[in-house]
């Protein structure tokens, strides 16, 4: 199985091109083999990039541990990329299905190579029992949430994937790797959640780490940052234009007060190219 490794802002999978390829093994089981660092490819998991009727490509994606999520904000720039580069779609708006639907995006190719994607994420969902969460409100915002004996007041939000938002004052090894895997699977959390520790440096910026369900601490996540826009301003912290400062990357996300939709640019791009013979 031929396979091609990219990375958003450092959130990195391998990507495989089912226009040409076959999985070798189930999807879930191959995520867990080609992400694991060691003994595999390397990477948060697996990208599959598949023909569908009535949109350039789908777009399925799988965490390290197998899980399949609903969308990804880094893949979705690359798999955007490689339509594009690899000349099965060679246009400057493009139209993704993802497992929250028909996703738009608009590339920015500079000699005909692209390295920055700009994607119209959608309506965040605000309903709790849609997000979903036990917590109250729709959404919880700066709602108290017992964690490892830490009082956090969190908000949450879906981008069509769950996530928690917690801002802080500092960004700690501790919070995001003792207290991030104890949020992913506390009991509000029906679905389990995608944890964000915000620090915010002005109205227009934020530092951002975050505990990814399913795959833990990657380097970036873009639906993560898309939902820390969305909370910023439901909180009356940020604005609706902001930078997110991530670990691999800075994403530009804008809330738009006409839409309501969420729409983030940020890079893509391809590592290298081999085959899996596993
Ligand atoms: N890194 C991603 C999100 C990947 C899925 C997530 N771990 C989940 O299970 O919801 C992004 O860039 O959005």
């Amino acid at each position: 199985m031929k396979f091609t490794k990219m990375h958003g802002a450092g959130n990195d999978y391998v990507y495989v091109n089912l226009f040409e390829e076959t999985l070798p093994t189930e999807a879930p089981a191959l995520a867990r083999a080609v992400s694991d660092r060691h003994k595999g490819i390397g990477g948060d998991g697996l990208v599959l990039i598949e023909p569908f009727e009535n949109a350039d490509a789908r777009m399925r994606m799988f965490n390290l541990d197998g899980s399949e999520a609903e969308m990804c904000g880094n893949a979705i720039r690359c798999v955007a990329k490689y339509l594009y580069d690899h000349g099965i779609a060679k246009k400057d708006n493009l139209q993704i299905q993802t497992g929250t639907g028909l996703l738009h995006l608009e590339l920015f190719p500079e000699n005909g190579i692209v390295e920055r994607v700009r994607v119209n994420m959608g309506e965040p969902i605000l309903e709790s029992a849609k997000i979903p969460t036990l917590l109250a409100g729709d959404p919880p915002v700066n709602a108290t949430l017992i964690v490892g004996g830490m009082e956090l007041q969190v908000t949450c939000v879906s981008m069509g994937n769950p996530h928690c938002v917690t801002f802080v004052d500092e960004l700690t090894d501790d919070l995001v790797l003792k207290i991030g895997p104890q949020i992913e699977k506390h009991e509000v959390f029906p679905r389990k959640i995608n944890a964000e520790f915000i620090q915010v440096i002005s109205p227009e910026e934020f530092n951002m780490r975050v505990w990814e369900r399913g795959s833990g601490e990657t380097m970036a996540c873009g639906t993560g940052a898309s939902a820390v826009a969305v909370a910023g301003v439901l909180t009356g912290k940020m604005s609706r234009k902001v930078t997110g400062h991530l670990l691999g990357g800075n994403l530009e996300l804008e809330w738009s007060e006409e839409t309501n939709e969420v729409f983030m640019t940020g890079p893509a791009t391809e590592v290298f190219s081999g085959e899996w013979n596993g």
